[in-house]
């Protein structure tokens, strides 16, 4: 395997003090090659987005190193776009506008803003949505808009947390199968939060799973399915069975957690 794009090496997260602390995330390593789909898989509350938001660098861990192409991690930078589930987009700006907002901040020459952002367009489907708003736009149509204004950046890795998440199937499956397409083209190193196993099988190269509180690594699974990936094989379905006993399990914990009134989210 190449150097580690994503070295994560004995990651602490703990929120709050005494009695109304959390130890979020204990003792997390995990190395991304470059180019490499990775799913963060595992039940509501077991870290998931406290580990991309660290790596994203808009919350730093309690204590252990992160760093990204081999410098640690101090902050939140163009090397690293983050899509969430929440589409974030300006709603006073066109398509458009959204797209290559980043790139107008960063002063990038008009022309070169415009090739760069008729591409994405293209690329997209939302050439013939360019001038309208985002309140004009199916659910679908918007988080296009979130992912291409994160390409138009051109950052190396992409953090996604469950940016498809309140899709309809159908929607999903083909911004899926757009991922893909350009992970595969632009060699992106991606870093996706879902709490869909299937989701994680189809999209991944690799899915860790994460345990409910504190937040460890509970499996490190290489998805060696080839591609494009059929979600009626056996070999998916075998997957789905066993990923799907090892989440049920962390599923539980949570769930007697909270009768025992432990969990406080
Ligand atoms: N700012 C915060 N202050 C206190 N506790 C927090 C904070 N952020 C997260 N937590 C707690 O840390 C734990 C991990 O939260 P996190 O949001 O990372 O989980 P998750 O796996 O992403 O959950 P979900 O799938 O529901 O988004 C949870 O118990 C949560 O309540």
């Amino acid at each position: 395997m190449s150097a580690a794009q994503i070295h994560i090496a004995g990651v602490h997260k703990v929120f709050g003090q005494g009695a109304q602390q959390v130890v979020a995330l204990q003792g997390i390593d995990l190395s991304i090659a470059p180019g490499q789909f990775v799913c963060l898989l595992g039940p509501s509350g077991c870290g998931k987005s406290t580990l991309l938001n660290a790596v994203a660098g808009f919350a730093p861990p309690t204590s252990g190193r992160i760093s990204v192409a081999g410098q640690p991690v101090q902050g939140a930078g163009p090397d690293r776009g983050m899509v969430f589930q929440e589409y974030a987009l300006f709603p006073w700006m066109t398509v458009e506008d959204n797209i290559g907002f980043g790139l107008k901040i960063r002063h990038t020459p008009v022309a070169e803003r415009n090739v760069t952002v008729d591409r994405l367009l293209q690329m997209l489907g939302l050439s013939e949505f360019r001038l309208r708003y985002p309140k004009d736009l199916s659910g679908g149509m918007r988080q296009r808009v979130a992912i291409a204004r994160i390409l138009a950046l051109d950052s190396p890795i992409l953090l996604m947390d469950e940016p498809f998440g309140a899709l309809d199937a159908l929607t999903r499956r083909s911004l899926q199968d757009e991922l893909l397409q350009i992970q595969a083209q632009w060699q992106k190193t991606v870093l996706f939060v879902t709490h869909s196993i299937d989701e994680a099988i189809y999209l991944a190269d690799r899915v860790v799973v994460l345990t409910y509180r504190p937040g460890t690594i509970k499996l490190d699974l290489p998805i060696a399915l080839p591609r494009p990936r059929d979600s009626s094989s056996a070999g998916f379905n075998e997957l789905k069975r066993e990923l799907g006993a090892v989440v049920m399990q962390e599923q539980q914990r949570h769930q007697q957690a909270e009768q025992r009134g432990l969990a406080i989210d």
